[in-house]
């Protein structure tokens, strides 16, 4: 519950460590290691509203910041989804990020994996 300080959350924290390398791995050209800056894509900021990147997720988990593994599904979500919305369906960052979304939602909900979430959140 949200009651529940922030330092009894170790099994979470723990799953997400494990599980953030395993969705890196899905993108190997490192696409989505960073923020993406506006050099690199101009208007970015002003069309993706709330900006994610891997590195960012990294932070949030070691700043015990994901009180749920649905928090966390939601950030790699709407990274995938930024994605999708800026760049056009012919580029190779809009292609990345569809196949990203999809085969790491399969792990994110995998059978495996949810044992390990506390059904309280
Ligand atoms: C994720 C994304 O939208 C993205 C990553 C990149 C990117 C990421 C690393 C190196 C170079 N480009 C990018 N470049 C242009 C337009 C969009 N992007």
């Amino acid at each position: 519950t949200s009651l529940r300080p922030r330092q009894e959350r170790p099994a979470l924290q723990k799953l997400l460590e494990l599980l953030l390398p395993n969705l890196e791995r899905k993108d190997p050209r490192q696409f989505f290691a960073w923020p993406v800056t506006d050099s690199i894509a101009p208007g970015y900021s002003s069309i993706i509203t709330k900006p994610m990147d891997f590195s960012t997720m990294k932070q949030k988990i070691e700043d015990n910041q994901y009180r749920t593994l649905q928090e966390f599904t939601d950030d790699f979500v709407l990274m995938c989804n930024n994605a999708m919305t800026y760049n056009q369906p012919d580029t190779v960052y809009y292609k990345a990020a569809k196949r990203l979304l999809h085969t790491g939602l399969r792990t994110l909900t995998a059978e495996k994996v949810r044992p390990y979430v506390p059904t309280i959140s």
